[in-house]
């Protein structure tokens, strides 16, 4: 939050997602939660899913407090066919699912020399697979009403690679994909009516970076043109801009929230 405490996403018109049905992605905890939240606070009706079950609860505290419709939350692994499914059916309780933010990732920050396989295969099963198979499920169902907007989350590493200290190779590589994906699914189905896009976040302080000291977090901060690293509501706010009527031709972009750090 601000100095005021006031979140970033504060910032748009009330009841912006009234009746709405908004997926989020990775919702226990950082910019996911922030979203749902957002997304709560204007109305929508939420289905928040992560696979940690007392995050994702307290998401779900949150969002009921915040106000808006019916809100409900599932534990699942989107790396497994078994999670989306059961995101799924979670959303087909809801009727027309309107939204869907992806926010679920796994990082890590290992040496480019140290990378096995099995590491490898994680982040792209969670990262990539994750990401593809939820964009796969909400096409599904908003190409049959010619409606809907997506939000897939990439990050700056995907665009300037990992430098092995908060973000790898192999995470660097995963998040590319993403944007990769987004892109396909903009030129395969333009002119049908669902938007998507990708947000690409740079450095933020967030429970994706817990395992890093708050000694290199203020180094990082300090060396982004802001001078500081990004907040979980501010890359909340800018996915609820992307989600909404404001970035109606804001299409196959991927939109950085990055303080600069690409100054593309
Ligand atoms: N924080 C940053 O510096 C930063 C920078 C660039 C991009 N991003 C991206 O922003 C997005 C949000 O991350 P955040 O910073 O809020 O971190 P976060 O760790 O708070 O959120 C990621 C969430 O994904 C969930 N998750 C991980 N594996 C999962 C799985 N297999 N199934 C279901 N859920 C799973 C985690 O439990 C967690 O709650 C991520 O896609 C991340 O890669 C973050
Ligand atoms: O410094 C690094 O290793 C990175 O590349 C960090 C990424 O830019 C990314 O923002 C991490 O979340």
């Amino acid at each position: 939050m601000n100095d005021t405490n006031t979140p970033a996403w504060a910032a748009f018109a009330p009841e912006m997602f009234s009746g709405r049905t908004a997926l989020v992605t990775g919702a226990a905890g950082g910019m996911g939660e922030q979203t749902a939240l957002a997304f709560a606070s204007y109305g929508a009706h939420v289905v928040a899913t992560d696979r940690d079950t007392d995050g994702l609860q307290e998401t779900l505290r949150r969002c009921r407090e915040a106000g808006g419709g019916r809100h409900t939350a599932v534990t699942a692994d989107l790396a497994a066919p078994e999670g989306i499914a059961e995101v799924f059916a979670a959303v087909d309780r809801y009727g027309d699912l309107d939204h869907v933010v992806t926010c679920a990732a796994l990082i890590t920050a290992e040496s480019a020399l140290d990378i096995d396989r099995a590491h490898w295969q994680k982040l792209f099963d969670v990262n990539v697979a994750g990401t593809f198979f939820v964009l796969q499920e909400a096409y599904r169902r908003m190409l049959t009403r010619g409606s809907g907007t997506v939000v897939a989350v990439g990050s700056d590493a995907g665009k300037r690679g990992g430098g092995g200290l908060i973000a790898d190779a192999a995470y660097a590589a995963s998040k590319a994909s993403v944007l990769s994906v987004v892109k396909s699914f903009a030129r395969e189905f333009a002119g049908t009516g669902v938007r998507v896009n990708a947000l690409t976040p740079g450095p933020s302080d967030t429970p994706l970076h817990t395992g890093v000291s708050q000694d290199l977090k203020e180094k990082i901060g300090a060396g982004l043109p802001i001078g500081r690293m990004g907040r979980a509501d501010e890359l909340a706010a800018a996915a609820l801009f992307l989600s909404g009527p404001g970035a109606a031709f804001v299409y196959g972009a991927s939109f950085n929230v990055d303080g600069g750090s690409m100054f593309e």
